[in-house]
């Protein structure tokens, strides 16, 4: 299912946020958008879902305008783990993740514990089913957000489930092990088949796992292509602000990257 943005913008009030940017997303990559605060990664997403749509240009899902979708059958097209979710009601995890299960009715009582329990088995918690939500830490919290959102997809992308996966900044609140797990997800959904979106901060995980990454600045497309020719071309420095190293460790089957600590207010010292 591939996804086209042709001249795609968002303008708020007399504020150009995004574009106009085209591009298209194709089933098999997973494709990580960074850049700086405030650049349009997050109005990107949120009009490829179709979450807040474009003001100006198109988002397709396999041909059809994702603006004129209903939310249902949107909700059938695509999964999303948004930046930031918020549950004001004590709610226990398995509720919360059986949200994801909505749009797969005909799933029976037994099937719908099983996809619960597969879900939270993924992010690694599997006793979590009875603790409520607001308790859990950060991390915590953010994994049963990404179990809700892999009960959306279903066990594989082979299913009537949604072939696109957006995750807005996943591993924001993760330990090393979890961010590396969902990149793992993402990866795996990507390589099943199906059309994998991320935000990334961070430059490691996104040039560790990206197929393609976008860098975004101030609403514009400053890169599209390949991990490693973004990072040898010297773009981040430049969008960022912050001199980089690229370094290709021995054994090691991607660039890392170095920020110049001594661009610091206060530089530590070696
Ligand atoms: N509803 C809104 N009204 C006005 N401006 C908005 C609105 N939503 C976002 N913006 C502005 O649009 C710009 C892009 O916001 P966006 O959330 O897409 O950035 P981002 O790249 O995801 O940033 P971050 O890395 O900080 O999450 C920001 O300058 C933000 O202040």
């Amino acid at each position: 299912m591939p996804v086209t943005l042709d001249r795609v913008e968002v303008v708020l009030g007399a504020r150009r946020i995004l574009g106009p940017l085209s591009l298209s997303l194709l089933p098999g990559s997973l494709t990580v958008v960074v850049g700086p605060n405030g650049a349009g990664k997050s109005t990107l997403v949120r009009a490829i879902s179709g979450e807040r749509p474009a003001t100006g240009g198109s988002v397709r899902h396999d041909g059809a305008d994702v603006a004129a979708m209903p939310a249902a059958r949107l909700a059938g097209l695509r999964a999303v783990l948004p930046q930031a979710s918020t549950v004001a009601f004590p709610f226990t995890v398995y509720e919360i993740v059986s949200l994801g299960l909505r749009m797969r009715a005909g799933l029976s009582p037994a099937g719908r514990r099983r996809a619960v329990a597969a879900a939270l088995a993924a992010v690694d918690l599997e006793d979590f089913g009875a603790r409520l939500y607001p308790e859990l830490s950060g991390g915590e919290q953010q994994r049963v957000q990404l179990a809700r959102v892999l009960c959306q997809v279903g066990d594989a992308v082979g299913e009537a489930g949604p072939k696109l996966l957006i995750l807005d900044e996943p591993t924001a609140s993760l330990d090393v092990r979890h961010q590396l797990d969902v990149l793992s997800i993402a990866k795996d959904f990507a390589e099943a088949g199906g059309v994998a979106l991320a935000v990334l901060h961070d430059l490691n995980l996104a040039a560790g796992f990206a197929d393609r990454m976008l860098v975004l600045d101030r609403g514009r497309l400053a890169a599209d292509d390949a991990p490693d020719r973004v990072l040898s071309s010297g773009v981040l420095t430049q969008v960022f602000g912050v001199a980089m190293t690229v370094l290709s460790p021995q054994g090691w089957p991607r660039p890392a990257i170095l920020p110049d600590l001594s661009a610091c207010r206060s530089a530590p010292r070696g």
